[in-house]
């Protein structure tokens, strides 16, 4: 049988909860010496995915191969070349963290040293402490140790990082890092857009049980076939209405979108969801559209308080290929 370059390959994948398809039809590659990160709103398919590569859930269409074995059929050939986190950690709750630790390792054939591992994610403090009285970010590192501690080929990690302090982040980074450059196929999801950014060589956008976007971080954000190049970003107040009668920013996206349109020019107009009073213009940012973004500003009585322009980030791309609407 012909081996494939692919530690893990998605082709088609379907899976259904009762009436709810989860996932339908979905790519997905991931190679070995790189980290692969799966972006998605909640909701999205990611965990389901992951689920069926770690061979937890049957597909009911498409095929999964991991390291060219079927999870599900081969899954004990597979067992100690994967290593696995799960976003509820999956942790027996009575049994202090580093025996948990000990036990993992005790199954592989060749597992990292404890002591450099419990050193690396800071888990010392807490090694006698029963998994049920850890801090959720405790967990979340005992979780990622015993993801790791077998030298896995494959690494899937549920959201590695979330809900960790500044300083675990880092640790968790670098170790993920050094997994990658030694060689191990990391695949994690995540919903933070700084994380992909730093860590992902390779990342799959999926919305809907679909993957809708796949490339570098760079090809994705450089958008390869988009109108989009960059991002203005403006808040603003206005000069004379009194604060009660102040329109939404909503309102003037969409009034500063048809001016934009009216000169002829290519642009997405949102408010930004994190304030009243904010802007962002997806647009070819250049010095004839600052001109035209204050001069409709100065037409519409407003005061610009900041102009602001950026390349266009991932967490634009994401929100450009997912929409802003909840899940
Ligand atoms: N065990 C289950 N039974 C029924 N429906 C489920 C089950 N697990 C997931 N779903 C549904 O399948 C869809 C995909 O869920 P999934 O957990 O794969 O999404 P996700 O992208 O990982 O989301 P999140 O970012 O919130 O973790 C959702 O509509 C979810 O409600």
């Amino acid at each position: 049988m012909p081996t494939s370059p692919d530690a893990v390959r998605v082709d088609g994948l379907v899976k259904r909860y009762g009436r709810v398809e989860a996932v339908r039809g979905l790519d997905l590659v991931a190679r070995p010496g790189a980290v692969t990160a799966v972006l998605g709103p909640n909701g999205a398919g990611k965990t389901t995915t992951v689920e069926c590569c770690e061979g937890l859930r049957s597909p009911d269409g498409g095929t999964v191969r991991v390291l060219g074995l079927d999870p599900v059929a081969d899954a004990r050939a597979l067992r100690p070349r994967v290593g696995v986190m799960l976003q509820d950690g999956g942790l027996p709750s009575t049994v202090p963290a580093g025996e948990v630790l000990r036990h993992v390792a005790s199954m592989y054939a060749r597992p990292r040293p404890l002591d450099e591992l419990g050193d690396r994610l800071g888990l010392g403090s807490f090694a006698r402490t029963q998994v049920r009285r850890l801090s959720g970010g405790q967990r979340q590192r005992l979780a990622l140790a015993a993801a790791v501690v077998g030298r896995p080929e494959v690494a899937f990690l549920d959201e590695p990082s979330a809900g960790l302090d500044p300083q675990s982040r880092i640790a968790v980074w670098d170790l993920v890092r050094e997994l990658r450059d030694d060689g191990t196929a990391i695949v994690l999801t995540t919903h933070q857009m700084a994380e992909a950014e730093q860590l992902a060589d390779h990342v799959v956008v999926v919305d809907g049980g679909r993957a809708v976007a796949a490339g570098t971080p760079g090809g994705l954000v450089g958008g390869a076939g988009q109108t989009t190049a960059g991002t203005l970003r403006l808040t603003v107040v206005p000069v004379r209405a009194p604060a009660d009668t102040r329109p939404a920013a909503a309102t003037w996206a969409g009034a500063l979108g048809a001016s934009l349109e009216r000169a002829g020019v290519v642009a997405r107009v949102d408010a930004d969801p994190r304030r009243a009073d904010a802007l962002e213009v997806h647009a070819q940012v250049d010095p004839g559209l600052v001109r035209l973004v204050t001069a409709w500003a100065d037409d519409t009585g407003l005061l610009v308080t900041s102009l602001a322009a950026g390349p266009r980030t991932l967490e634009d791309v994401f929100l450009e290929l997912t929409g802003r609407s909840l899940r």
